[in-house]
């Protein structure tokens, strides 16, 4: 696979406030990447630099090894070839769904256009729509003849800002899923924005954490989760609890429940007193474990409750658990930590 986009370097700024500082990732040809972070961290900012709505003021944006923003240079959006799906849509409203489809296709001629309307209806699932308006469609039915526009000229990057977030939580589950394998069924490389975690991992290769205009992390999914690089991280992906613990040996850390070795400690010396993050997957409940801790609150997620357990020094840790398991709260249950690897940071740092 070959590097599609690249930034190098770049920024941002609004008079004086930085909005982007020297950001810099990578996207391979065919992979989806995503921007995800709070309101306000400049990941809309960094789509409407690589469009081509906004010029950059430091640094390098290249597509396909050539530059198309740096300071005092921005290449026309429309000469840049780049898709973009919005979060509300933005069809046309007087046209059908298959005008709307064919809308960027002006340059073929009539039978072409209505080939590549009909392949695109067809990829999207809604070959028997195309004479419907867009207020006749459903909001997932309309933000896939939007995908399904953006497409059809077959762009070398599409660029999706915040696509889901006007539908119901389960659709914007449903749906994620469905673009991507359209996605990926095309061949197309992606970039989506967005503020929800979840959508990000359903969603893409790789994903951004964006922070007060820094990416903190381009990392896969699996890596955010399992090996975040700053606090920062650690505690916006995923859900957690900081222990207080100690590097003993150059692989092992000793907690308040136990010592565990087999570990990597990357960056730590012995004696480090460090915070370990545990997910509520590191911490198994077993009955026939020696280790306690209390029920302190529990959440029922159908297949698995979500308890919130005190440790005997009054720490709390999250927990996992198969929802067969029922305790009641300030009942002791035994726990057994499942360590894969280390995730841990200094402490005060
Ligand atoms: N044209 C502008 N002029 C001045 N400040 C701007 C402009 N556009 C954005 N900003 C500021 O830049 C920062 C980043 O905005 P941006 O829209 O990129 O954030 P975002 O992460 O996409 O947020 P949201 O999820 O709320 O859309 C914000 O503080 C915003 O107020």
């Amino acid at each position: 696979m070959s590097v599609l986009l690249e930034f190098d370097h770049v920024s941002q700024s609004y008079g004086d406030t930085h909005v982007v500082d020297a950001m810099g990732f990578q996207l391979e040809d065919g992979e989806i990447g995503c921007l995800l972070g709070s309101s306000g961290c400049g990941k809309t900012t960094v789509l409407r630099c690589i469009a081509g709505f906004e010029a950059v003021k430091g640094g390098e944006i290249r597509l396909d090894g050539k530059v198309i923003s740096r300071a005092g240079f921005s290449l026309p959006a429309h000469e840049r070839r780049i898709g973009m799906v919005f979060q509300d849509y933005a069809l046309f409203p007087h046209l059908s769904v298959s005008a709307n489809v064919g809308f960027g296709l002006q340059s073929l001629s009539r039978a072409e256009r209505a080939h590549r309307v009909a392949e695109l209806l067809d990829v999207v699932g809604l070959s028997s729509h195309g004479e419907a308006f867009p207020h006749e469609l459903s909001g997932g039915q309309q933000q896939r003849v939007a995908l399904a526009r953006a497409l059809a000229p077959r762009p070398k990057l599409i660029l999706l800002d915040e696509p889901f977030s006007n539908l119901d939580v389960d659709l914007r589950e449903r749906l994620s899923r469905e673009v991507r394998d359209i996605l990926k069924r095309e061949g197309m490389t992606a970039i989506l924005v967005t503020h929800d975690q979840h959508e990000a991992f359903a969603m893409a290769d790789k994903v951004g954490v964006m922070h007060g205009g820094k990416l903190l992390q381009w990392a896969t999914p699996y890596a955010l989760y399992h090996q975040p690089v700053t606090r920062f991280v650690a505690d916006f992906i995923g859900q957690g609890a900081f222990v207080p613990a100690t590097i003993t040996t150059p692989n092992c850390v000793k907690l308040e429940i136990g010592e565990y070795c087999g570990l990597t400690p990357n960056g730590f010396t012995v004696g480090d007193t460090v915070d370990v993050l545990l997910r509520p997957d590191d911490v198994q409940h077993d009955d026939a474990s020696p280790l306690t801790a209390l029920v302190e609150s529990k959440v029922f997620r159908g297949s698995a409750f979500h308890y919130t357990l005190t440790l005997p020094s009054g720490q709390r840790v999250l927990a996992e658990v198969p929802s067969h398991h029922n305790h009641a709260i300030g009942e002791p249950i035994g726990i057994r930590l499942e360590l894969d690897h280390l995730i841990a940071f200094k402490r005060g740092a």
